[in-house]
């Protein structure tokens, strides 16, 4: 494995599901042996494309592949200025390209490379969402018939579908929610899904940070009796302080960080204990490497793992998550966005769900091929992202 150096770094941009996904492929001097790195920034895609090809190429042809843990840290103080998103997924296309590698090179599955499974599959939950209280009850139960025993239950989409909103003339363009009534909505909603379902299901929920504060702390003590597996992103990184007044005041489990870029932004939730799952998007962080050691650094406080898994995560990157949720003893559940059948071609060996576990392919490394003629069939889109454009009725831009 000494002998072995990159020959080459490039970026694939596809959208086999219409979503635009970014795979960092790394080439070895070992003919045929190469890796795979999930490197999605999908609003962001050509920037991210551009630090893979025109900064990071550069900087590392000719560098051996075994260095990991070196090259994160060279990659990661390059530019002087760090913990940026697009930094950040440029260099996780490269780091989980390179563990790719070592697990190839080693003949084993990456969860083996970890330290080796603690499960043989990984839990998930799925997504329930309904523009009534019967088809979101409707949807949980369909997916309770496939084996699937926890379920993230949303009321019109992430912060409610607004009515009867009272604006002022000259409001700008945007996604209106009106959080107030989204927050009496998501209260009726769990009590009426407990009442429908009772208590054989797990119920989750997504806050998706579309609350002030103080009604965050309001909808966390109200949703308590729902026996919730956890809420979701109650708050916006910006707010963490927040998070020691809610965690003395009430018992429903809190799961956070999708956002996170910077180590400081969960630094203070894990070492005070004021979480109970750590739910970042490895890519954002900066992949394998600075996710195994907050995953050890979670283990010590109590806190459990649900990593990002969103539509906006190619397979690349789903197949870390479950090589990291099969070999962390502290792995809590693992959010499944699913799979339809363009992204099962473009990238073979993709993981895959079965009665309410996702499974992870036993082939050495991450387990994941990527065939690039069938990705060129699914270029990425460009354009405004017009969903983050949230705003509350009186006009107010307000997080997505
Ligand atoms: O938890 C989730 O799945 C959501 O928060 C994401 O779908 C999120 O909205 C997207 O990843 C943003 O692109």
């Amino acid at each position: 494995m000494a002998g072995v150096t990159i020959r080459d770094i490039r970026a694939i941009c596809t959208a086999p599901a219409g979503i635009n996904l970014i795979v960092v492929k790394v080439e070895t001097s070992e003919p045929g042996l190469y890796g795979l790195g999930c490197a999605t920034f999908a609003y962001r895609h050509r920037l991210v494309a551009a630090m893979v090809d025109d900064y990071l190429k550069p900087l590392l042809l000719g560098r051996a592949v075994a260095d990991i843990s070196d090259i994160w840290e060279t990659v990661n103080h390059n530019a002087y200025w760090r913990n940026g998103p697009i930094n950040n997924n440029a260099l996780s296309g490269l780091d989980m390209a390179l563990w790719d590698i070592k697990g190839k090179l080693a003949g084993m599955p990456l969860y083996d490379l970890l330290g080796g499974r603690c499960r043989p599959a990984a839990r998930v939950y799925r997504h329930a969402n309904g523009a009534t209280l019967a088809e979101v009850a409707a949807k949980v139960r369909q997916y309770m018939a496939e084996g699937v025993t926890h379920v993230r239950v949303q009321w019109g989409g992430y912060g409610g579908q607004a009515s009867g909103m009272q604006q002022p003339d000259g409001v700008l363009p945007g996604a209106y929610y009106c959080p107030d009534q989204y927050m009496r909505r998501t209260i009726e909603l769990l009590a009426a899904m407990r009442e429908e379902l009772g208590e054989e299901v797990e119920l989750l929920h997504d806050v998706h940070e579309r609350l002030a504060p103080i009604q965050a702390l309001g909808l966390a003590k109200a949703l308590e009796s729902y026996r919730l597996f956890f809420l979701e992103d109650l708050l916006p990184p910006e707010q963490v302080p927040w998070f020691r007044t809610i965690r003395q005041q009430c018992a429903t489990p809190l799961a956070m960080g999708e956002l996170f870029n910077n180590p400081m932004e969960w630094d203070t939730l894990i070492r005070e204990r004021l979480i109970d799952f750590i739910r970042v998007h490895i890519s954002q962080i900066g992949g394998i490497t600075p996710a195994r050691k907050l995953a050890t650094f979670c283990e010590a406080s109590g806190v459990r793992t649900a990593w990002h898994g969103p539509g906006d995560v190619s397979p690349v990157g789903h197949a870390a998550n479950v090589h990291l949720d099969l070999a962390s003893p502290n792995f809590g559940i693992q959010e499944w966005s699913g799979l339809n059948d363009a992204l099962r071609e473009v990238f073979p060996g993709s993981p895959e769900l079965c009665d309410g576990f996702v499974t992870v392919s036993e082939r050495p490394g991450l387990g994941v091929d990527i065939d690039e003629k069938a990705a060129a069939r699914f270029p990425c889109k460009d354009g405004v992202t017009t969903w983050t454009q949230t705003r509350w009725p009186d006009g107010t831009a307000f997080t997505p």
